[in-house]
Formats: structure tokens, sequence, C-alpha cells
């Protein structure tokens, strides 16, 4: 089943009195439960790509279809409430709250996503998430006093905590040695296919493509 499809979506850029056309007819349909990768040379267009699927750019044209729903002609405050409950992101770097612990930083997402469990039912949540990415015994560390792959694991946590139906991770290993990349990808991996949810990802690390089900490759703004 198709969860999110990007139907003819170009996407141009204005500079000053150049017009750059950085995306041309994109078609793509991303399948539940897979893990699909972006890759192509630098400035081929992939994190273009997979900020407009996330509603964080708007298209120049075409559409966008997530969950049945065309985000393509949405306001500004429907797609923030879509993001907000059914996409998750991972960037480089893991962007954690400093003054939070790892527990904190999911209950805030939690919240953040109006979340509709009691107190209780949250804390035993984020338990659950932070078991599976084998950070439960470090559930009261900040993170300063984390490893980079802890760090990442902690993100991959809170960008699922609330459940979505997609993550989108732009270079998820890239401030990651060869090893905890790979424990990342399998864990990304791992959490698409327990969680039932649908990872979109670009990456640049060809190792890291023996972890997911598809690799798209962009040219030039063409698939
Ligand atoms: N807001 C913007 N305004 C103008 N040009 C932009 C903008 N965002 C991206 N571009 C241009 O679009 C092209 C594609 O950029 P994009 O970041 O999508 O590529 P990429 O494939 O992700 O590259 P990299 O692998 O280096 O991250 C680049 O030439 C970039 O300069």
């Amino acid at each position: 089943m198709s969860i999110l499809t990007m139907e003819e979506v170009g996407k141009t850029f204005t500079n000053g009195e150049i017009e750059e056309e950085i995306l041309k007819g994109i078609n793509l349909s991303l399948q539940e439960g897979e893990v699909t990768a972006l890759v192509g040379a630098s400035g081929s267009g992939k994190s273009t790509l997979l900020t407009i699927a996330a509603g964080l750019q708007d298209v120049s044209v075409g559409q966008i279809i997530v969950n049945g729903e065309r985000l393509t002609g949405m306001n500004q405050e429907q797609i923030r409430k879509i993001r907000a409950s059914q996409f998750g992101f991972v960037f480089q770097f893991a962007h954690l709250v400093p003054f939070l612990t790892a527990e904190e930083q999911l209950l805030l997402m939690l919240e953040v996503s109006e979340s509709k469990l009691t107190k209780q039912e949250q804390k035993i949540e984020v338990d659950r998430m932070l078991t599976l990415v084998g950070m439960s015994h470090r559930k009261n560390a900040y993170p300063a006093s984390m490893s980079g792959g802890e760090k990442q694991r902690v993100a991959i946590a809170r960008a699922m905590i609330h459940k979505p139906k997609i993550l989108f991770a732009d270079e998820p290993t890239a401030s990651l040695d060869s090893k905890r990349s790979q424990d990342i990808m399998e864990l990304i991996r791992e959490l698409t296919k327990s969680e039932k949810i649908t990872t979109l990802m670009v990456t640049h690390d060809e190792e890291m493509l023996k972890f997911v089900d598809r690799v798209v490759k962009m040219s030039d703004g063409v698939i």
C-alpha cells in the first residue's frame, strides 16, 4: 500500500534573474513498511525532494498525497498537524535538547505531538521505545554524557515515539563511524518493520544500502 505518492512534482528556485529547475517530473510512491534510500551526486536534489515530501517546502508543480490526503493544497496549519502527528524526522546530528534527559526528550515529543496518552501511559511508552533502541539504561542521562551513536539512538526513539507513519531521515549516519553507522541503519530497518512505518532516507554512504529495500537514484533533479 502506498503511504506517500509524489505525482509529477517539480521545484524551481529563483536566484536573482535566474530560474533553476531543481526537481523535474518526480513520480515516486513509498510503500508501507519499506526503507527507501535516495542517492545521487551532491546537488542532484535529494534533500529538496525529502523536504518537499515532508511538507517543509512547497512544490512548484505537481501533487503530494499522504495516506490518501492531498498535502499540496493544505494550509500551513493543516500541514503542521500532519507533520506533528504522522511524520518523524532524523538528521545528520541528533539535535537533542541539552538540558533534558533521554526520557524527557521523548516525553517532550509526546507533548508536542498532542499525545492522547495519560502521563502514566506516556512513561510506559517512553520506556518501551528507549528499550527498543537499547537506551533504557541511559534514560536519565543528558546529551553531554552520550556518545554520538547514543545521541542518534535517542534521536531515532524521539522521531518514532508518537508512532509516525513516515520517518524522514537526512543522512542519519553521516556523523558516525562505520560500526556505529551500521548499528543505526540496522535499528532504522528493524523499527521500520516492527513499528510498521515507512522510511525515506538520504545517504551518501553505499555501505548503508544493504539495509534498505529500495534505492532511488537522482541525477540533475530527475529520478
Ligand atoms: N532554497 C534554495 N534556493 C536556491 N537554490 C536552492 C535552494 N535549496 C537548494 N537549492 C539548490 O538546489 C540544488 C539541489 O540541492 P539539494 O540540497 O537538494 O541537493 P542534494 O542532492 O541534497 O545535495 P547534497 O548531497 O550536497 O546535500 C543545489 O544546486 C542547491 O544549491
